[in-house]
């Protein structure tokens, strides 16, 4: 790929989603420590949750896009909307959104990017979340976003992920995965995999690596990194400490570790584990919420990741982009549990996709999935 391709994208995005993860870690904290009132979670028309940090970080990053970029040219296909933000009960609610994007993009400078001149009000928070509103497709240039992934994870002090993406007429080219509560590897200190652009050798404190990181990877460019977070009054200079990531090498089913969603009705954990036997996988299931799995398989943390979502459940766009993007680009395999990639350029949903998501470290333990998931599927109850 041309070096320079999607670089402005990718430099955006991935300064973007360290505001984004900043912003989480704050509302997180709160809800933890009751801080704020019960007024942070809400339920869905769907019964899933929605929070504060979800609306803000959709806000901040379509703010972030359509100033940088122009908002003419950019099209973000994004989680939420603003139905029940804009509701005239929910005034204290979008008081409170404002407050933390405007506390968030206040930062905007310190990451490198530039903020608005002064604070944003309500209407035009309402817009920055509304305006994500478009619906991908095969053509065209669109972002993908889910503001908080797993906001069951995040609303439980457990993981969650920023997840923003870039396709180009149906692919996926960018991937960024802010994960605030998932650590870098310790044990990559080595010269070669130090920082890309810099020549200067340049290691994260130890104190660093505890505290979440950022991955993000371009296609083509068979390579995948990972920053630290930012934190303090340090400012953010690219690359960040950046360090590459790698698959596991592990290729024997009996030393594999595989993940899954923590809910057993986001993800069928028997018939998983009926096909974990069936290959020989022997280690007990990594359970973790959100594109988390996503990065874990990317750092060599586990070999492998199997949904296998309920039938009629249709999978989005943007729970997959950028996590898919990153484990490629890291030297894994993604696939549907029929073998085949997943297409991005049929709109907000991964149509067609057949059964289920297959990602591992390598070919081998995924032909040896995708065999099992034929062998099995006709006598199991999915
Ligand atoms: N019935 C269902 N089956 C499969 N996935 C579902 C689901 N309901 C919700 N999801 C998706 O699963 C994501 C969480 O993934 P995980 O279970 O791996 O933590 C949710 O993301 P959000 O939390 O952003 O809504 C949501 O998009
Ligand atoms: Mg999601």
């Amino acid at each position: 790929m041309d070096s320079e391709k999607y670089w402005e994208e990718l430099n955006v995005g991935v300064k973007v989603v360290h505001m984004a993860c900043a912003l989480c870690q704050k509302v997180q904290k709160g809800l933890l420590s009751n801080t704020f009132d019960d007024d942070q979670v809400k339920s869905k028309d769907d019964d899933s949750l929605v929070t504060i940090a979800d609306w803000s970080v959709q806000a901040t990053i379509s703010w972030i896009l359509s100033n940088t970029f122009g908002s003419e040219n950019v099209s973000i296909v994004a989680e939420e909307d603003v139905q029940t933000l804009s509701k005239p009960e929910s005034a204290g609610l979008l008081g409170k959104v404002a407050s933390t994007v405007n506390e968030c993009l206040a930062e905007a400078s310190r990451y490198g990017l530039k903020g608005p001149d002064k604070s944003l009000g309500p209407s035009e928070i309402l817009e920055a979340i509304s305006c994500c509103n478009s619906n991908g497709g095969p053509l065209g240039r669109h972002w993908v976003l889910d503001p908080v992934d797993g906001t069951l994870g995040f609303v439980r002090g457990d993981q969650y992920a920023v997840a923003l993406a870039f396709i180009d007429n149906g692919e996926v080219v960018v991937g960024v995965l802010g994960c605030p509560n998932y650590h870098m590897k310790r044990d990559r200190h080595n010269k070669q995999q130090q920082n890309h652009i810099s020549s200067e050798v340049s290691v994260p404190s130890p104190d660093m690596l505890e505290e979440g990181c950022v991955m993000y990877t371009r296609k083509g460019t068979g390579e995948a990194w990972v920053q630290p977070l930012v934190y303090g009054d340090r400012k953010y200079e690219w690359p960040n400490f950046a360090k590459q990531v790698h698959v596991s090498p592990i290729d024997d089913p009996a030393l594999a570790t595989f993940c899954e969603p923590v809910e057993r009705a986001n993800s069928n954990h028997s018939y998983a584990a009926g096909l974990a036997s069936s290959v020989g996988l022997r280690n007990k299931p990594l359970r973790v919420y959100s594109m988390v799995k996503y990065a874990a398989i990317a750092q060599g943390d586990a070999e492998i990741f199997m949904k296998f979502a309920r039938a009629g459940y249709k999978e989005k766009i943007w729970d997959h982009a950028a996590g898919v993007l990153i484990v490629q680009e890291a030297g894994g395999v993604v696939t549907d549990a029929g073998g085949r990639s997943l297409d991005f350029s049929k709109g907000i949903y991964l149509e067609s996709l057949d059964r289920g998501i297959v990602v591992c470290s390598g070919i081998k333990l995924h032909e040896k999935l995708i065999g099992a998931v034929y062998a099995s599927w006709e006598s199991s109850s999915l």
